[in-house]
């Protein structure tokens, strides 16, 4: 059955375009998002989500999601995602980062300006008849010092263009480098610094608990007076009551603002107040940024769900499509290896330490690590994928640590799982050889050689003669057919591990009949499918 996806927002026509090319049922709504009943009924049946920020994807949303993997964002804010909720879910969240950065950038340019010369105000005066000619006296930007606060990627398009408009930009940004900042021709400042210097402020910060209410009352006193103010980025970064009084009083001279503490902003503390300017949230509404992030989302999301190959997830590590048909066997390796330790363990793993030895060091280990703790738990709980373990782990306590280091042996690349219990350690060696077959090539000291099959028993036991007749004997009896069998010694009459495929089941009555064999250890049915 090919991967369905729901466009639950606004989104150009070639996201669907994209969708179809690619092989995948695609479902158009574009109103869907705004009426969350209506788009709970329906997300049951989809694998995909494509979003604006209209649509907001909530915890109670992802329950009702159970075949969702993947949430798109057409755009960079992911703020209308429960992202925490989704990854506990295992859905993954990618947006397009770079997509509107020029038009977003564009729009906080155009807000100056129509800041700087009342644009709004002048317009709606002059097509009333009024001919206001004195009534609009603007300032102008050439010279003023333009304040940035966040310079990412919208920030730095927003400074580059405020140096072509001949302004002085500082900017503050925590992560922002000296050599960024020389680079872009911007002074990188502290924010009270930036405060009481900038003629414009421009906010340019994702919201965070840092920067919630980065321009609050506190702030906004610390402003020169007459700073006039854009807001181009999220709605909470300034405290609207606050920003009202301020020009109320006449200590800020204007403010224009995209976006809104509220959205849709249908009232507002700033509204009426006849130096600030509003748009509905179109800081991303250009033709030219709305077809390319629809096109990039759709392929994003068509390469997850057709390659498994992850770009821009907000959420999980990213797999290049080169990449991902490499990591596939890995990531294949890793999780059996968990599977592995997780069947055989006899009590709760405490720790897990995933070693990587050799070429596959070179690969993206994190999602092998994610993958691994996957196989780990999903003995005890079966939903749970490579999105949502690493998360799960921490929840449940265990810890988990990931080793690279230089092959050490005759495997050109190893993974080794050490996992933790208050029982004892279960560790296990896995390479994927040329063949493109993951196998268990070790498990504690004992060397073995066993792909992996649907159906396996994992035996410990004496290296006695004739163990092996007997433990035969018994599946025989219980009618079960051997398909492969790998064994494997620390020395002649020491220790022996055996790993078994076999066709089907193994009932429970042999499984008991195997443990009560002598010389028998341990007795454990793996399923690996
Ligand atoms: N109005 C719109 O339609 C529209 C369109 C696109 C993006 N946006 C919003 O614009 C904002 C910026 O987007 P971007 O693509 O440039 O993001 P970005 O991640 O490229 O840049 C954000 C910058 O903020 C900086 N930052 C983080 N915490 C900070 C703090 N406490 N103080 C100062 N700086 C801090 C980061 O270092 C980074 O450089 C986001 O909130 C995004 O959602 C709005
Ligand atoms: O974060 C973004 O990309 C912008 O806020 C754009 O939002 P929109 O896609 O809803 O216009």
């Amino acid at each position: 059955m090919p991967p369905r996806v729901l466009i639950s927002d606004s989104l150009s026509p070639a996201a669907a375009q994209i969708f179809r090319l690619r092989g995948i049922e695609v479902d158009c709504e574009p109103t869907l998002g705004k009426d969350s009943d209506k788009l709970a009924a329906a997300i049951g049946d989809y694998d995909g989500l494509a979003i604006r920020s209209a649509t907001k994807v909530t915890a109670d949303l992802l329950q009702r999601a159970s075949r969702l993997k993947v949430v798109g964002r057409a755009g960079v804010g992911v703020d209308n995602v429960d992202v925490p909720a989704a990854t506990a879910r295992g859905v993954i969240v990618m947006n397009t980062p770079f997509g509107n950065s020029v038009t977003a950038a564009e729009h906080a340019i155009a807000l100056m300006f129509a800041l700087a010369r009342e644009i709004p105000a002048a317009d709606a005066s002059t097509q009333a008849g009024k001919w206001e000619k004195n009534r609009f006296m603007g300032v102008e930007i050439t010279g003023k010092t333009l304040g940035v606060v966040g310079c990412g990627n919208i920030g730095s398009n927003v400074a580059e263009r405020g140096i072509g408009l001949k302004m002085r930009v500082i900017a503050f940004d925590p992560y922002l480098t000296e050599e960024r900042a020389r680079t872009l021709g911007v002074e990188k400042v502290e924010l009270d610094d930036l405060l009481a210097r900038a003629d414009f402020i421009t906010l340019h910060t994702p919201l965070t608990a840092h920067t919630k209410n980065i321009l609050s009352a506190e702030n906004i006193a610390k402003t020169k007076k007459g700073a006039r103010i854009v807001n181009c980025a999220r709605g909470g970064l300034v405290d609207e009551e606050a920003l009202r009084k301020a020009l109320d009083d006449g200590h800020i001279a204007g403010a224009a603002f995209d976006v809104f503490a509220k959205e849709p902003a249908t009232e507002n503390p700033l509204f009426g107040h006849p130096h600030v300017v509003c748009t509905p949230h179109l800081g991303a509404s250009t033709s030219e940024a709305q077809e390319k992030v629809a096109l990039q989302i759709a392929e994003q999301m068509s390469d997850y769900l057709t390659r498994g190959a992850i770009a821009n997830a907000v959420n999980f590590p990213s797999i290049t499509a080169e990449e991902a048909p490499r990591l596939k066997p890995f990531i294949e390796l890793a999780e059996k290896l968990g599977l592995f330790a997780g069947q055989v363990a006899r009590a709760g793993v405490e720790k897990l330490s995933v070693v990587y030895e050799g070429a596959v060091t070179l690969e993206k280990t994190r999602a092998m690590t994610a993958a691994a703790i996957s196989g780990l738990l999903r003995p005890i709980l079966e939903d749970i994928n490579a999105v949502a373990a690493p998360v799960v782990a921490k929840e449940r306590g265990v810890a988990v640590e990931e080793i690279t280091r230089e092959a050490q042996g005759d495997y050109e690349s190893l993974i080794t799982l050490n996992a933790l219990t208050a029982q004892g350690e279960i560790r296990v060696s896995g390479t994927v050889f040329h063949d493109g077959k993951p196998r268990i090539i070790r498990i504690g000291d004992i060397g073995v050689d066993a792909e992996f099959s649907p159906s396996m028993i994992y035996l410990t036991n004496e290296d006695r003669p004739g163990f092996i007749g007997r433990f035969a004997g018994a599946l025989g009896d219980a009618e079960v057919n051997i398909a492969t069998f790998a064994l494997g010694r620390d020395r002649p009459g020491g220790q022996a591990v055996a790993l078994v495929a076999i066709d089907g089941d193994l009932p429970a009555r042999a499984l008991s009949k195997i443990e009560r064999l002598p010389g028998v250890k341990q007795a454990v049915t793996l399923k690996f499918s």
